[in-house]
């Protein structure tokens, strides 16, 4: 019995989505969570810009910042040549375990690490334990309040170079003021601003693209 929101998400995709066929995953959780049950995934307005932004930055090291189902990591990982390496940190058991099966259904389970675990404790290791150089590409979307501080501390550890992209999610709603103000203000980033909408409702909202000048 699907007792969590994520859980039914789940059902949905497996029942209604082709097996192997990222697109359809993405266009079944689009379709569960515009019908049925609301849901924070970055949905298919602001998931088109996504789309350009990655291919245009055709990155080879991708890490993402808050799992929750495993929407935005196939609809990156769709994009991916293979041998491209996505790194993805999720903190919730019961959400990582619905992302890690969402994935695995879309068929991009071999270009996914769901790594369980806080951000603050990851991001640290990824050089010496994950054989991390340095980033091409971080699309930001856990708690709104962590993305400054994850952003300086991308920076502190390195992983950053001249034209690593980081792409935020939600920078008008729920909004990350300290983090627009950060990026823009700190004369360490080129940054752009994406005007879209809020998933599945007719509210403003916006990506930030922040290019590292290194
Ligand atoms: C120690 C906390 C920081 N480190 C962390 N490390 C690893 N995973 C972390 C995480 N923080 C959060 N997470 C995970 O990211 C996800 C959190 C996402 C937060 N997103 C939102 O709140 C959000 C919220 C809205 C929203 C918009 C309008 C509204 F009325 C209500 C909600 C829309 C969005 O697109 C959103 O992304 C969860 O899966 C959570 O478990
Ligand atoms: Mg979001």
């Amino acid at each position: 019995l699907c007792q969590t929101k994520e859980q039914r998400i789940l059902d949905f995709v497996l029942k209604n989505a082709v097996r192997g066929d990222p697109q359809s995953v993405i266009d079944n959780i689009d379709k569960y969570c515009s019908q049925r049950e609301w849901s924070m995934n970055v949905g298919n307005e602001k998931g088109i810009i996504l789309d350009n932004v990655v291919k245009e930055s055709n990155p080879s090291t991708i890490l993402e910042l808050g799992t929750y189902c495993g929407y935005s990591a196939v609809r990156i990982c769709r994009l991916l040549k293979p041998g491209v390496r996505f790194f993805t940190v999720e903190f919730n058991p019961a959400y990582a375990a619905v992302a890690k099966q969402i994935i695995e259904f879309a068929g991009l389970i071999d270009k996914v690490q769901v790594l369980e675990g806080s951000t603050g404790d990851i991001i640290p290791q990824l050089k010496k334990k994950y054989e991390v150089d340095t980033l091409d590409f971080v699309f930001v979307d856990h708690w709104k309040d962590k993305y400054k501080p994850d952003t300086q501390l991308l920076e502190k550890c390195n992983l950053l170079r001249k034209g690593s992209v980081v792409l935020a999610d939600n920078v008008i709603v729920p909004g990350a003021p300290d983090f627009l103000e950060y990026v823009r203000n700190c004369g360490k980033y080129d940054c752009t601003n994406f005007p879209s909408f809020l998933e599945y409702m007719d509210e403003k909202d916006a990506l930030e693209k922040a290019v590292f000048r290194g």
